[in-house]
């Protein structure tokens, strides 16, 4: 309900055209990072969406720095983006990708899971299994271009897509390492993961929270290419154009087909499933695991 809220609130205050590029202005046309001139970019302040309707699809940004962390306003912005994207039939695919240097997304937000209250969570957690439901079962083709380190939930909206591309930088590990921080990934990680490289890989990989670099990453199948890094854009571009090649409606059905049974085991125990995570989250051990592994990161700096 609160997200149902906060989403209705979000789309009329922040989707509005959104042009990109020293002095831009919106409903101008402006440089953007990547070079070339954004014609209408749109988006919100943590998601620019470039599109480029002619080619029928968009280039999805992240940008909530400094790690692309999924806070809950966050999570909502990047759902209102593909809302949109799905509802115009001019697009047919969106490249995801960062704005934020050598970071993917650093996965799910600690400070949403840390010292807050249980209705807190539970609409934390809602928000994260609609923004993977979104993403898992969306019409469009989904091609993630990983620019960056990507652990935990920043690796399962990689999986989510139906291609990974990931620079090849040592720095860019992926993978699902919940175990490392004390905690377990739910079953839909675990199941996502499981679709992707299979049991064994799966359950070694879960187990020890293994982070892979880019070379075992595509070896265990984890990613479907890897590419130098400034290449990474333009290889995701390229493997579009062989995918929107395909019948759409044959595509979709297809997706659809190999995916909606591990959808549907979700969406059938949701509430179950929020409870679950409730539970779990507001243990004092793992509530004490949490503020430990935050610590270990600020120490890191200093
Ligand atoms: C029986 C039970 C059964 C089932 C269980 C039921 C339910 C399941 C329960 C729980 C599941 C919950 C699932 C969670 C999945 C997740 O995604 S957890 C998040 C995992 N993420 C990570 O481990 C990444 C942590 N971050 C890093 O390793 C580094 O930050 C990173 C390599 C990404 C970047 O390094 P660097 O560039 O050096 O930056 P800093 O480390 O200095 O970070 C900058 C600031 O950002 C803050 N930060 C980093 N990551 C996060 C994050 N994930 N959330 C919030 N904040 C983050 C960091 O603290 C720094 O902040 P500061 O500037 O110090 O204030």
């Amino acid at each position: 309900m609160a997200l149902a809220v906060g989403m209705r609130v979000l789309t009329r205050s922040l989707l509005r055209p959104w042009v990109r590029g020293p002095g831009a202005t919106p409903g101008r046309t402006g440089p953007v990072a990547g070079g070339g001139d954004c014609v209408r970019c749109f988006g919100s302040p943590r998601v620019l969406v470039e599109p480029d309707p002619a080619a029928g699809f968009a280039v999805m940004k992240m940008r909530n720095p400094p790690v692309n962390s999924l806070s809950l306003e966050f999570l909502t912005e990047m759902l209102i983006s593909l809302e949109k994207l799905e509802s115009d039939k001019a697009f047919h695919a969106i490249i995801i990708t960062s704005d934020c240097p050598g970071i993917f997304s650093a996965g799910l937000d600690l400070k949403e899971m840390c010292g807050r209250d249980p209705t807190h969570y539970a609409e934390y957690w809602k928000a994260v299994q609609e923004l993977w439901l979104r993403f898992y079962l969306s019409h469009l083709v989904v091609i993630s271009a990983i620019n960056g380190v990507s652990p935990a939930g920043g690796c399962l909206l990689a999986l989510s897509s139906d291609y990974r591309v990931l620079a090849d930088n040592p720095k860019y590990a992926i993978g699902l390492n919940e175990t490392l921080l004390g905690i377990v990934a739910p079953f839909w990680f675990k199941d996502t993961l499981v679709n992707t490289v299979g049991h064994r890989v799966a359950e070694r990989a879960l187990q020890l929270g293994l982070l892979f670099p880019p070379a075992e990453a595509l070896r265990v199948g984890m990613v479907d290419q890897v590419v130098p890094e400034d290449q990474v854009q333009s290889a995701a571009r390229s493997v579009l154009a062989q995918w929107l090649a395909i019948p759409g409606h044959a595509r979709q059905l297809t997706k659809t087909l190999m995916r909606k049974p591990t959808a549907d085991r979700l969406l059938k125990e949701r509430d179950a499933d929020i409870q679950n995570f409730v539970r779990f989250i507001s243990r004092d051990a793992i509530q004490k695991a949490l503020r430990t592994y935050l610590e270990k990161l600020k120490q890191k700096k200093s």
